[in-house]
């Protein structure tokens, strides 16, 4: 296998999909956004449309990325990837769902998308990022981005979510731009989803049901796509009614079950059984994912009792979590220019230099606003990062908005409970990042180290900071070892700190530190 052939496989990829190189917010005028001369003029406020990426758009789809293996033994992560383009635009829910006729999960079918978004507060700056985010996360479920509008709002309107006045002209757009679906930037009520779809005529759908779609794209493990597959469940069964079709509009917002006037047409009884099969499939699920639970944990238990030292990348979707780890311990793990490449942790084991053995692990991606549904259902992929004894925070040091990852990030370690586990920023792809970004970040986040995954830049010492990081072992020991327990030595060597050892004529005389079970077993061998 050669050292790091996925990067060479990035590279080719990366020709091909500059979009996501230069990035929208990068450079404005490249991607037609609106600029803050003719944005952030307070007169033109309520209820204006900024709009971007009109006749650029072309370029965010490109031509297929395309790559030739002849010369690169492909590596499981590569073959995924070419599996992974080649299905890309396969339609995601898997079959199960299908007999649920009235719900028609939306199958995001997405072609040809429109995005709109509300900018409430924050620069006009956040609002490009969010967009051009936006535009990202539609890409990586497959579809072309056409026109990409945010208007400038107090907050979204409670009926429409851009505002009344608004609607027309976004529906003279997708009419215009021949755009099949409406992708909303913020989690809609399944009201807003349906005024809004009863005007524009076609498919709307909300950043959540999009990330969703992404998840289920790329779950790969058994455990994943349960998990996703949950996700996707509870965020359907509260919009039941909403997306029941006319016969869930017919009966109304009456409670399920009530014996009033009109309370149960075939409407409410279609319903009934869609939320009963629901029901029923969430907590079938909800019992595999606790069995999984079970597995992982107990490896996890192995790992805890030979006080093996876990280190979790953890870092915002992109940021080069996979690569760093394909990197320091050349894993072979999927690297892609795309959003939640990684939807399966991929633990491996390494050494220090001086041989003391840990773990280290990929894990998915964050993402602002990450919907509570995937927290929920992937907590026990979070509880890995929680039980980790150092978490390598990765962030990617040429985001326009690095800052607002590193905190989107902390927000939902909070929520995970692994808040207090120490930390170690590394800011990444200092290659293609500002110089005086990362200075900023730098002085910002004084516990860090800068690199570049695609160079190697940085990374010896990133290691190095990471090692210093590891728990230390904690029993002193001094220990005369007969040479017919070399085992014992090496059991130090790896789980533990040797400062000295000596060769006697009656065995080895070692000093150094052991965990406490080692510290046990060396106990009948102690040396004063
Ligand atoms: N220029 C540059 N690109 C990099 C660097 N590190 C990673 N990349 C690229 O960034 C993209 C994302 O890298 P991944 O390693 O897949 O990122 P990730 O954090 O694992 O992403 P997800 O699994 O999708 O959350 C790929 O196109 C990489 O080639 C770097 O140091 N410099
Ligand atoms: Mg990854």
């Amino acid at each position: 296998m050669t050292k790091t052939p996925d990067f060479s496989l990035a590279d080719e990829l990366e020709a091909t999909a500059a979009w996501s190189e230069d990035g929208p917010a990068d450079d404005a005028d490249d991607a037609g956004l609106a600029t803050p001369d003719d944005s952030d003029d307070p007169d033109d406020s309520d209820d204006d449309f900024e709009s971007g990426y009109a006749d650029e758009v072309v370029d965010l789809d490109g031509p297929d990325p395309e790559w030739d293996l002849e010369d690169d033994v492909p590596t499981a992560g590569a073959m995924e990837l070419a599996e992974r383009h080649q299905l890309r635009r396969v339609a995601s829910l898997r079959t199960e769902l299908e007999d649920i006729t009235e719900v028609e999960y939306r199958q995001l079918r997405l072609e040809r998308v429109v995005l709109i978004g509300v900018w409430t507060s924050g620069t006009v700056q956040d609002a490009e990022n969010s967009m051009a985010e936006l535009a990202l996360l539609a890409e990586t479920a497959g579809s072309e981005v056409l026109e990409a509008l945010y208007q400038r709002r107090q907050k979204p309107d409670p009926a429409t979510y851009i505002g009344r006045g608004k609607v027309e002209g976004l529906a003279e757009i997708v009419a215009a731009t021949g755009a099949d679906t409406v992708i909303c930037d913020g989690e809609l009520a399944p009201s807003q989803l349906r005024n809004l779809e009863d005007k524009v005529k076609v498919k709307v759908v909300d950043r959540t049901a999009l990330i969703l779609d992404i998840f289920a794209q790329h779950a790969k493990s058994r455990e994943g796509q349960a998990q996703v597959e949950l996700a996707q469940l509870s965020y359907m069964k509260q919009r039941l009614r909403g997306w029941g079709g006319n016969l869930s509009r017919q009966a109304g917002g009456r409670v399920a079950g009530g014996a009033g006037i009109g309370g149960r047409g075939p409407g409410e009884t279609k319903i009934e059984t869609d939320r009963r099969r629901i029901n029923t499939k969430i907590a079938k699920l909800r019992g595999e994912l606790k069995q999984m639970k079970v597995t992982r944990d107990s490896k996890r238990a192995g790992r805890a009792r030979n006080e093996v030292p876990a280190v979790a990348i953890a870092g915002y979707t992109n940021a080069g979590k996979s690569s760093l780890l394909n990197r320091f311990t050349s894993a072979g793990v999927l690297v892609e220019d795309s959003l939640f490449a990684t939807l399966d942790p991929t633990t491996r084991r390494t050494a220090t230099p001086d041989g003391r053995v840990y773990t280290m692990s990929d894990t998915v991606g964050f993402v602002r606003h990450l919907p509570h549904q995937l927290i929920e259902a992937f907590r026990s992929t979070f509880e890995e990062v929680a039980a980790s004894d150092l978490i390598v925070h990765v962030v990617d040091g040429s985001h326009p908005d690095p800052e607002g990852q590193l905190s989107a990030v902390r927000e939902v370690l909070a929520e995970v409970d692994a808040a207090a586990i120490p930390e170690l920023v590394v800011i990444n792809k200092a290659d293609i990042a500002d110089p005086l970004v990362l200075a900023r970040l730098q002085a910002r986040e004084p516990h860090s180290v800068v690199v570049s995954a695609r160079t190697g830049e940085g990374m010896a010492a990133a290691l190095a900071a990471i090692e210093a990081e590891l728990p230390r072992p904690g029993v002193e020991i001094t220990a005369l070892l007969p040479y017919s327990r070399g085992d014992l030595v090496n059991r130090l060597h790896q789980e533990g700190e040797i400062d000295s050892i000596e060769h006697t004529a009656d065995g080895s005389l070692v000093r150094g530190r052991a965990p406490e079970a080692l510290a046990g077993e060396l106990a009948e061998y102690a040396a004063s």
